[in-house]
């Protein structure tokens, strides 16, 4: 085996911004396992930390990717270069809303650490009630300023996502750790480690029953929903749909972080469910490549993936609100993608292209196979991000209810008595759906 040599760079950056010094004076350094270190100051938790180095493009909503599961285990480079001046709001939602618990994406900081040119001392929003900085120390998240961003995405954009160290203080003045070393998230189930462990359902007096098997769900995903009038039930990932599939309307398969090969049980499962129920499915990014790993295509690792709220996709097909051969600008965060096939497994159809890289953005059944499943690896719930595919949530509620008004009138035209008597009473059944769980 042929391995490359490895050269040691250093690089130091100096802030420009009066606006943006660090809060701390403590050295930090990024250490990439191909041999680049990059030495700036530390903010947040003082605390050293391995991960998987990417890099996002997106211009604001910081706290809303910090908070995104799929960044589980990875080091967080924003090309932005100034991070963190509007704060961080209090994130709690409130209690009277049909809301899902949480203003961002979950209750916590989900990525390793986080990098940015300059981090922002002063912020103002209305919102706001703490700074990055006490925000990342508070969930002992470290972060790493002062160094110049560019430089380190140029490189990830050509060498690839790259496993990394931050190290802070006085693990700041020790050499880089060895290439074995280094900790690589794609090897664990982060999946496993995010998803829910019980079963429970939002909004229960929604008029459509909707199941979210949860890879590590965006809480837009569920607000989506339930705006939306469905009462949702959150299932853990790994969880047996199949035996409970008859309670519901349709089928969600959410977002979640790590190589989506760790989750081939879910496929598996999911291939029953494609052979013997016909209800409407949608899946955002890990469930798209669940949804298309159970149709028969392949899930590969891309080079450096795509994270940003400004990817191109075209629409190659029409469906609900969306119009073939119109271009949609899409927020996204992954690091895998189906990989394009000619001819695609039977029954399914490639939905949209990315224009920037021409990597598959999502599939569907196509309309003479009997199903209706679509499978987008772009978010649509955005959070943060452009709302330009928002409607596909509403296409598929549409579909879920249009499938519940079409059980009811079957079985209404055998006994008409039995379906006013069962009305709405038969939804409240978490402890069954537990049950079953267990
Ligand atoms: N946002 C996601 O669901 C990401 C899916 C998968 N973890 C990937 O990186 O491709």
């Amino acid at each position: 085996m042929i391995t490359r040599p490895i050269i040691r760079l250093s690089f130091s950056y100096r802030s420009l911004s009066t606006h943006a010094r660090s809060p701390t004076s403590i050295p930090a350094v990024l250490h990439l396992k191909t041999g680049q270190s990059f030495t700036g100051s530390s903010f947040g938790a003082p605390r050293s930390i391995f991960g998987e180095t990417v890099f996002s493009t997106s211009i604001t909503s910081y706290t809303e990717s910090m908070t995104d599961p799929s960044y589980r285990g990875q080091i967080l480079v924003f090309t932005t270069p100034l991070i963190g001046n509007y704060g961080v709001p209090h994130n709690i939602a409130p209690r009277d809303s049909r809301d899902v618990g949480v203003v961002l994406e979950s209750s916590g900081i989900q990525c390793a650490a986080v990098v940015v040119a300059d981090v922002a001392e002063k912020f103002s929003h209305y919102t706001a009630i703490e700074s990055l900085h006490t925000w990342c120390s508070r969930y002992k998240v470290p972060g790493l300023t002062g160094v110049d961003t560019r430089a380190i995405t140029r490189l990830l954009r050509d060498q690839g996502t790259t496993l990394g160290r931050v190290a802070v203080g006085d693990d700041a003045a020790l050499p880089p750790p060895n290439e074995n070393e280094y900790w690589d998230p794609s090897q664990e189930n982060l999946v496993d480690q995010i998803s829910t462990k019980e079963p429970y359902v939002l909004n229960p007096a929604g008029d459509v029953r909707i199941a979210v098997l949860d890879f590590g769900a965006k809480a837009n995903i569920a607000r989506a929903l339930v705006r939306r009038g469905a009462a949702v039930t959150v299932l853990p990932w790994n969880y047996d749909f199949n035996v409970i599939r008859d309670k519901f309307d349709g089928l969600f398969l959410s977002n979640g972080p790590g190589d989506p090969q760790q989750c081939w049980s879910a496929a598996h499962k999911l291939r029953t469910t494609l052979d013997e129920w016909r209800k409407p499915i949608f899946g955002i990014c890990m469930g798209h490549q669940i949804i298309g790993m159970a149709a028969g295509l392949d899930a590969y690792r891309m080079t450096f993936g795509n994270r940003g709220h400004n990817q191109p996709v075209l629409a190659l097909a029409s469906s609900g609100s969306i119009r073939a051969g119109r271009v949609y600008v899409t927020s996204q965060n992954h690091q895998y993608a189906l990989r394009l096939q000619d001819p695609f497994p039977e029954g399914w159809e490639p939905f949209f292209i990315n224009c920037n890289d021409s990597s598959v953005e999502g599939i569907k059944s196509t309309s003479d196979s009997n199903h209706r499943v679509w499978g987008v690896q772009f978010h649509p719930e955005s959070a943060g991000g452009p709302l330009d595919t928002m409607e596909m949530f509403t296409d598929f509620v549409a579909e879920c209810r249009a499938e519940r008004l079409k059980a009811r009138f079957a079985k209404a035209s055998v006994d008409t008595g039995t379906i006013l008597r069962e009305k709405e009473s038969a939804f409240n059944d978490v402890p069954e759906l537990t049950a079953v769980a267990a």
